[in-house]
């Protein structure tokens, strides 16, 4: 039995105010439960980065509450949601955010050096298929492989939970697929939570639930009971 990474009840996320307030969330609520890949779709502006960086504690709701599992996120203080990011969190982003001036190595390395119970970072590389590659610099690596640094970076903390906003979103597919196949193997090795956020909608047959979103809500949780390896996904 698992238990639930995370809890939505009623979250509510408004940018600005008055005229110009956008409701981009529209009270969420939502179950995650622990070990699964979510896949989360929707169209552009529907909310679904504002919930990821919510629950990943990288902002705050206007209202509402969510759980990371009995931790109730909206009430802790900026040092706490820090803390929580640093021990238990690990972000994937479309533009892979490395550190030009270091290695594969040293990206990689900089995130074990702060985390609680880090894998080496050869390791790290080694199962995003870069264990050779991990002295060259983000600059003479291809888009593919600086994005399977990035996941090496985030799954080197050992992350309960890996959260990726358009990991496949600058690659083309047989790249991208790669990139799919990574973090299945992740949630598969370290049972790592594994939330996407994606436009592409072939991602979501890899999906053990699919969180259709729009205009701030839910519109559907579909879940999968025929999953597709990723090898298989075409888009
Ligand atoms: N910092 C901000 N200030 C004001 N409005 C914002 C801010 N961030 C997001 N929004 C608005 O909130 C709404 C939801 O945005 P969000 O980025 O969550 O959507 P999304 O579904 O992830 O979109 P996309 O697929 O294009 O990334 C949009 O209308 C967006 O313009």
């Amino acid at each position: 039995m698992t238990g639930l990474a995370f809890a939505t009840h009623g979250l509510t996320k408004v940018y600005g105010e008055g005229r110009a307030a956008v409701h981009a969330l529209r009270g969420v609520d939502l179950e995650i439960p622990q070990g699964e890949i979510v896949v989360l779709l929707g169209p552009s502006g529907s909310g679904k980065s504002t919930l990821l960086n919510i629950i990943g504690g990288l902002d705050r709701a206007t209202d509402g509450t969510a759980y990371f599992r009995d931790q109730n996120l909206s009430e802790m203080s900026d040092a706490a949601l820090t803390r929580y990011r640093r021990e238990h969190v690990g972000f994937v982003f479309q533009f892979y955010n490395l550190m030009p001036s270091l290695t594969a190595h040293e990206n990689v390395e900089l995130v074990t050096e702060i985390a609680a119970d880090p894998m080496d970072p050869d390791e790290a590389l080694r199962l995003v298929g870069l264990d050779k590659r991990s002295d060259h610099f983000p600059a003479q690596l291809s888009g593919g492989e600086q994005q399977r640094v990035a996941i090496a970076r985030a799954i080197a903390k050992q992350p309960e939970v890996l959260f990726c906003d358009e990991p496949t979103g600058a690659l083309d597919s047989e790249t991208g697929r790669a990139v799919l196949q990574v973090l299945h193997d992740v949630n598969a090795r370290l049972g790592s939570t594994v939330l996407m956020v994606t436009h592409n909608a072939s991602t979501a047959a890899m999906a053990d639930r699919v969180i259709h979103f729009s205009d701030g809500s839910i519109r559907e949780v579909v879940r999968n009971t025929a999953k597709l390896a990723p090898s298989e996904i075409v888009w």
